[in-house]
């Protein structure tokens, strides 16, 4: 993250966990409750790093309920959406039921939607169109296999993802859009990518943003990277100029270990 003179975040720092497939609409109540607490009891200031979680859908009305009756400043999003708005699309949810249910977030083209569904560019692009219709901030997941890093096409992979995923976009939207670097070999391996690997990519992606935008709209949009990522990893990266926040999945499962995460600072090495 890039820090001014006056010692604050040019951009503001995002936490992230992305509960996958894990935590039925109870069990998710009682995470996100005992992470609200493990913040709360640490002072957490959620002005100065904002903290989101992405349920499954079916835990999406309870989250919501939770958050607005306890005034929780967490903010959470689906982990995908349809292209479409509505209509006789079985098994997808539209942006608008999204919005509906106070999602600020919705995840695009996460490397299992990618694979398992393999969800093309074409409708990965189609997606993060859908999520500014309907006023819901895509996280736009982008990323590259093992063959392809070991072939050292990994820059040019992953910024053809990026091009494909912002085509059309205003200079307005493309500055409000989160995108998740996240290499597939380090996603839920314990092998996690350097934070000069993130680095690298994130540096790539900012610049890449400043030609297909401008200057100022690269200087804006925020960057994460994921992919293995835990308490004692979080500082490390988080301290690279070009991230500005952390996609986390194993992790987030576990409250404590979240919270060490979202509270990255504390662990910062200060000279
Ligand atoms: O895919 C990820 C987050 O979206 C990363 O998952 P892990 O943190 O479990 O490696």
């Amino acid at each position: 993250m890039t820090t001014s003179a006056n010692g604050n975040f040019v951009r503001k720092p995002f936490i992230a966990g992305n509960w996958k497939m894990n935590m039925d609409h109870v069990q998710g109540i009682t995470l996100l409750q005992k992470l609200a607490w493990t913040l709360s009891d640490a002072k957490h200031d959620y002005n100065r790093v904002e903290v989101a979680v992405f349920p499954p859908f079916t835990d999406l009305r309870g989250v919501q309920t939770l958050v607005q009756g306890d005034e929780l400043d967490v903010v959470y999003g689906g982990q995908d959406l349809s292209q479409f708005d509505s209509g006789a699309y079985t098994g997808d949810i539209s942006g608008q039921f999204l919005n509906k249910l106070g999602c600020s977030y919705v995840l695009v083209g996460h490397s299992e939607r990618r694979t398992i569904h393999n969800e093309s560019d074409e409708v990965l692009n189609a997606k993060v169109k859908a999520a500014f219709r309907h006023e819901v901030t895509p996280v736009l997941c982008v990323g590259e296999g093992l063959e392809i890093r070991q072939a050292g096409t990994h820059v040019e992979h992953t910024l053809a993802q990026l091009r494909a995923g912002v085509d059309g976009l205003t200079a307005e939207q493309a500055a409000e859009l989160v995108v998740a670097y996240e290499p597939v070999w380090a996603i839920g391996t314990g092998e996690v990518a350097g934070p000069e690997d993130a680095q690298e990519m994130c540096a790539a992606i900012r610049a890449e943003l400043a030609v297909l935008f401008d200057d100022a709209v690269a200087a804006k949009t925020r960057l994460l990277y994921g992919g293995s990522v835990k308490a004692n990893n979080a500082a490390a990266i988080m301290a690279e100029s070009d991230v500005d926040g952390l996609l986390v999945g194993g992790a987030s499962l576990d409250p404590a270990e979240f919270a060490n995460i979202v509270r990255f600072e504390s662990h910062l090495v200060t000279d």
